[in-house]
């Protein structure tokens, strides 16, 4: 019966025996070197050669958002300044197991140190350290518990390597003690529509063998069920896997309303999975993949031969590109600024991109070329774009490059606040609700600590998307919606009633989507978004909407 609370990531529904994941190896005892400082170079050389492999096989194997997280992986446990603090201390006279264990420590409390997102990443530092070590031992790095039966696994948290090849036929649901809703763990488990809890505090009080009820939905970890919410927690997972299983059909509400649904996607190998969930097209094609890990931007030609593999795959259908958004969390060497103090709110998105105009030349000469090469019908976007001038500066150069559709994103307020003017010049607005809701609400979306503020239900937020859903509608042009609130189902359904024409989301996320249209029309749409917007908080607007659900 008790309740334990944590962060949902989805809307899964499962319940099933907790199998908790090993303990962490044991920390290396501080035993001097035995033998010549070389050959332990060399055997921790040959560690850090096979788990890196590892996690590159890994990664392939995954795909998607797991290879970029697990290749980002390998390239920690090849980094050469740990690598040479290994070094410098074996030369001291420290024990192989300990100077990797010490180098990757001193490393991770600096990225802890940092907070936020970073702070995030240096669990995956962690997992590294653990893997080499248990490579330098001879066992085998800890890891997902086997089973012959199906299991609620429970974690302190779950290496990226664990989390993307999960058995999905063995692993009914995730809980992690650690980790917030910008942890890698939250991130794989949404694009695996795994069900999933991270931020469990009281995950530790889990025993192996104890039955469970995860209700990502609830965001609560059910202890001792009852007979009766046990029952529940079945039907609601059949109800989800009817949902699944249902014909891919047109997204739509329940009078027949179209509202296509499209897939975000971060590079050209994301678009099977999309069309295999039914994306009726690309709501967002972050480009950034081509730009990161590279010390220049690519030509014209390596462009366009990536936006011709993703175009290729939609004949027909509507692919929504986004120009290159770099700065803030993902700064590249050669287009945003180093030493800005607070980046987020410095030259990123098109602020930067009009700063190197040749970049933004360029990459709209190869979206065009792609064009005239493919079927898809093609509409470009910028990204972080602050008002009507702004939006002028981007449709002119779009126009004037060959590209036909030319949108913006609403991702600032000031644009939310213009949106009559802004919708005069642009050809369509998609909007981004992640960085909307960060700048509507001035909380950092990489920071755990203002977490709670990042939360695309607040009224606030959804009062500049009515504005722009009516400012669309006055003029009869598309308003899309492609930030995280769009996979949310029931916040989907409101912001359909707030004006939203499109959704894109994470293509796990599209069944869900769809069933839940398919229940309401646009006037109770309408009615859940007008009680969403009188609400006084987040909280408040998600309870306003509920009411509205049960009085229907
Ligand atoms: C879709 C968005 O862009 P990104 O998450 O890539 O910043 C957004 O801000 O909502
Ligand atoms: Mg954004």
């Amino acid at each position: 019966m008790p309740e334990l609370p944590g962060v949902g990531v989805g809307r899964g529904t499962a319940s099933g025996p907790v199998l908790r994941m090993a303990a962490p190896l044991g920390e290396p005892d501080a035993s001097p070197l035995q033998g010549d400082a070389a050959s332990a170079k060399a055997s921790v050389g040959e560690a850090l050669a096979v788990v890196a492999a590892d996690l590159g096989r890994r990664g392939a194997l995954a795909g998607g958002d797991a290879q970029q997280v697990l290749e980002a992986q390998a390239l920690m446990a090849q980094d050469p300044s740990i690598l040479d603090d290994v070094h410098a201390q074996i030369d001291s006279g420290t024990n192989p197991e300990r100077a990797v264990y010490n180098a990757f420590k001193s490393f991770q409390d600096i990225l802890s140190g940092m907070g936020g997102y970073m702070g995030e990443r240096a669990a995956d530092l962690g997992d590294v350290s653990q893997r080499i070590i248990a490579q330098l031992r001879g066992v085998h790095a800890p890891g997902v518990p086997e089973s012959d039966t199906p299991f609620v696994l429970v974690a302190r948290d779950l290496a990226p390597a664990d989390t993307a090849l999960l058995d999905l036929d063995k692993v009914l649901a995730l809980v992690t003690r650690d980790g917030g809703p910008t942890s890698h763990t939250a991130i794989l488990a949404r694009a695996k529509g795994i069900t999933a809890i991270v931020g469990v505090t009281s995950a530790d009080d889990l025993v192996d063998g104890q039955t469970v009820v995860v209700d990502a939905g609830a965001g609560v970890v059910i202890t001792e069920p009852t007979d009766e919410q046990l029952a529940e927690a079945e039907r609601k997972r059949a109800e989800r896997l009817a949902a699944v299983n249902a014909p891919l059909t047109p997204g739509a509400l329940k009078d027949g309303t179209l509202v296509p649904l499209l897939a975000n996607v971060g590079s050209p190998n994301d678009a099977p999975a999309a069309v295999a969930a039914g994306a009726e097209g690309v709501g967002l094609f972050r480009t950034e993949f081509l730009f990161l890990d590279s010390p220049y931007a690519p030509d014209v030609a390596t462009q366009k031969a990536s936006y011709v593999a993703l175009l290729k795959e939609f004949p027909g259908k509507k692919v929504v590109v986004r120009a290159l958004d770099a700065g803030a969390d993902k700064p590249l060497p050669f287009l945003t600024d180093k030493d800005e103090e607070n980046p987020a709110l410095g030259r990123r998105g098109l602020r930067a991109l009009r700063h190197h105009e040749e970049i933004l030349r360029d990459q709209l000469t190869a979206l065009a070329q792609a064009d005239a090469e493919t079927e898809a019908d093609l509409w470009v976007m910028a990204p972080m774009v602050a008002d009507v001038e702004e939006t002028e500066y981007f449709v002119s150069l779009a126009r004037e490059l060959g590209i036909r559709t030319a949108g913006v994103m609403a991702e600032v307020p000031s644009v939310a606040l213009m949106a009559d003017q802004v919708l005069g010049v642009a050809d369509f607005v998609s909007i981004g609700t992640n960085d909307l809701t960060q700048y509507t609400m001035a909380a950092d979306r990489m920071l755990g600590t203002v977490a709670s503020y990042q939360d695309p239900w607040h009224p606030a937020v959804l009062r500049l998307v009515a504005q722009l859903g009516d400012a669309g509608r006055a003029v009869g042009k598309g308003v899309g919606i492609c930030g995280e609130a769009a996979s949310d189902p029931v916040l989907a359904v409101v912001l359909v009633g707030l004006g939203a024409t499109t959704l894109s989301m994470t293509p796990a996320a599209l069944a869900d989507v769809r069933a839940e249209l398919s229940t309401h029309t646009l006037d109770e749409a309408r009615r859940m978004a007008a009680a969403a917007l009188a609400a006084p908080s987040a909280a408040a607007a998600r309870s306003a909407v509920a009411s509205v659900v049960t009085s229907l």
